[in-house]
């Protein structure tokens, strides 16, 4: 017998493709946070500790009542559904069902999330409880225990804030495809609900899970990391920039917007969450766990708002004219919470625009770099399946550096020279070791980084492949789109230009320490990140 439809509540595709609101320690472990092992970083002060508002901070607070001015709940808002499209072919809701989902996933955070606000809408409408869950994958992209540990003290806080609005939330071990929807029928949820990142692993995720779901459930995907969401900020890849930014900036007064708050779920659940053993976890993680955790970034939600709160304070005056310069404290260093969706970039713009009459270049700056950049960033993975290889470049970048593939290399390294810094120039090796202990490149250097590794290796395709496994393994916020692109932009030239034809480059742009030179005080960063400075690592 087939089940009965109850009231007819679409999730996606066109029928949502509607502006207007519808009615519709010292053991490797959690406890303690930040977690331990931690690299002991050169970093002057923890970013998010609270220090400033020993607890919750002005600007949490401030934004809170934000939320609360916004509407009641998301119920009561006018959710603008192009944020949403429809993964599975069925999209009505069934009668009978006990719950909604929301699989998070790239988006770790509870609150401003368009993903989770989505999911607690239809459960509001539908009169129904809400579950969240976390696929967690004991390996991930040769991801190392900095990147788990981060991840896991963020969820940890997710689950917290989650059991305080009456929202279960469960920690599922396992791919998604083996264990998420087998608890879709187990708890006859109605609907499930995930958020979207471009990257080829998560997008096959989604598709295997989309294969699996019974077919009465419908499935639903909401790009809560963009502003413009992906599909609607552009239908192509992008060439650059300047063919994004236009497109971007007309939708900003459509997509920027305050966030409503994802409220107390007033209909509770009779399935109870598993209480998480967060240390037990952590110990089970088959990871890599030479490279350390970090002591400057402190993991979670709260900590990212915390890192806001102190840019817009102290480094955002300087943005504008000394993000590149690696010696000064300019940048936001939001990065790995942005990666980690533990802090909404939609957010970070909300708050740095505030103070576009005090420092407008910075303000400017800020949103093409956070908006601009990092959208195209997605834009281009989304629609380049080879983001990540040179065969994924413009035919100009790929006809120039086969042109120049056998030119002769002034000096060639290998992975484990590279890796542990231990090349002729001072500079690459201050800015690796950078990376290698304090998990964070500075942005500036990431190119010359990059590009020097195009020199320093036997062909394009080793140096991107170099570049990467660096990158995903070091840096806080690897393996993120900003990360292939920024790659391939270094050394396959993409959104980029053609420029001078030099030996080995071709007409991809070429940096030198010369010009660094002229930018910053080289020899004060190659001193902070000397060798001689710095703790043995990774053991
Ligand atoms: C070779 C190379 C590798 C990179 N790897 C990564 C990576 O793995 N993960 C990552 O997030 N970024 C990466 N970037 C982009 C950029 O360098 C970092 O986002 C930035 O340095 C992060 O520091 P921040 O948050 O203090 O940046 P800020 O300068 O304060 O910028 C704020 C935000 O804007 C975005 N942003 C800044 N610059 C760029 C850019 N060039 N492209 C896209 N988005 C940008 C980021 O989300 C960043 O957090 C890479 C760039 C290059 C050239």
């Amino acid at each position: 017998m087939s089940p009965k439809k109850r009231k007819r509540e679409p999730l996606g595709g066109t029928e949502l493709e509607n502006d207007a609101a519808d009615d519709g320690a010292e053991a490797p472990g959690l406890t303690e946070n930040p977690g331990i092992p931690v690299v002991a970083s050169p970093a002057e002060k923890t970013m998010g500790g609270g220090a400033r508002s020993g607890g919750i901070g002005a600007l949490a607070e401030a934004v809170k009542q934000a939320r609360a001015r916004t509407a009641s709940s998301v119920a009561e808002f006018k959710y603008n559904k192009k944020r949403v499209r429809l993964v599975s072919q069925e999209s009505e809701l069934e009668e009978g069902s006990l719950g909604i989902l929301y699989w998070m996933s790239r988006d770790q955070r509870v609150q401003d999330n368009w993903a989770f606000l989505y999911a607690q809408r239809l459960a509001l409408k539908q009169k129904l409880p809400l579950h969240v869950c976390f696929c967690l994958v004991p390996k991930f992209l040769d991801a190392t225990i900095r990147h788990f540990g981060f991840l896991l003290h963020g969820l940890k806080e997710v689950a917290e804030e989650c059991q305080e609005l009456n929202i279960p939330f469960h920690l599922l071990t396992g791919l998604a495809k083996d264990v998420l929807p087998p608890f879709v029928t187990k708890h006859s949820i109605g609907g499930v609900v995930t958020d979207f990142a471009p990257l080829r692993v998560p997008m096959q995720w989604v598709q295997d899970v989309r294969e699996r779901l019974p077919p009465n459930v419908p499935f639903v995907q909401v790009d809560a990391h963009n502003i413009v969401p992906c599909w609607v900020a552009s239908d192509k890849q992008e060439y650059g920039a300047r063919t994004i930014r236009r497109k971007i900036h007309d939708r900003l007064a459509e997509f920027l917007t305050e966030f409503p708050p994802v409220i107390r779920h007033p209909y509770p659940s009779t399935v109870q969450a598993e209480v998480v053993d967060w240390d037990a976890c952590f110990a089970s993680l088959q990871v890599d766990r030479s490279v350390k955790e970090v002591r400057w970034a402190k993991p979670g939600t709260a900590a990212g708002l915390a890192v806001l709160e102190e840019f817009v304070e102290d480094r955002l005056k300087f943005f504008g004219t000394e993000r590149n310069n690696p010696n000064k404290a300019a940048l936001s260093n939001l990065s790995p919470w942005f990666h980690f969706g533990q802090l909404a970039v939609q957010r970070a713009i909300l708050e740095v625009s505030k103070h576009r009459r005090r420092c407008k270049e910075s303000v400017d700056a800020f949103v093409e770099e956070a908006v601009v950049r990092r959208e195209l960033a997605d834009n281009f993975c989304f629609y380049n399946q080879k983001y990540d290889q040179v065969e994924g470049a413009s035919a100009w970048a790929q006809t120039t550096l086969a042109l120049h593939a056998k030119d002769k290399r002034t000096h060639l390294y290998t992975l484990q020279q590279l890796e542990e810094g231990k090349t002729h120039d001072p500079l690459w090796n201050a800015a690796q070791l950078q990376m290698v202990h304090e998990g964070k490149m500075h942005g500036f250097l990431r190119m010359y980084w990059a590009k020097k590794i195009l020199e320093w290796t036997s062909s394009p395709e080793e140096a991107l492949k170099f570049s990467i496994y660096l990158n995903d393994r070091y840096e806080l916020d690897g393996r993120d789109p900003n990360g292939y692109v920024g790659c391939m932009w270094s050394i396959c030239g993409i959104h980029d230009q053609g420029w001078a034809e030099r030996a080995v480059f071709g007409k991809i742009r070429y940096m030198n320490y010369a010009g660094c030179k002229r930018k910053f005080d080289v020899q004060r960063f190659e001193c902070k990140y000397s060798p001689r400075k710095l703790p043995k690592q990774p053991s």
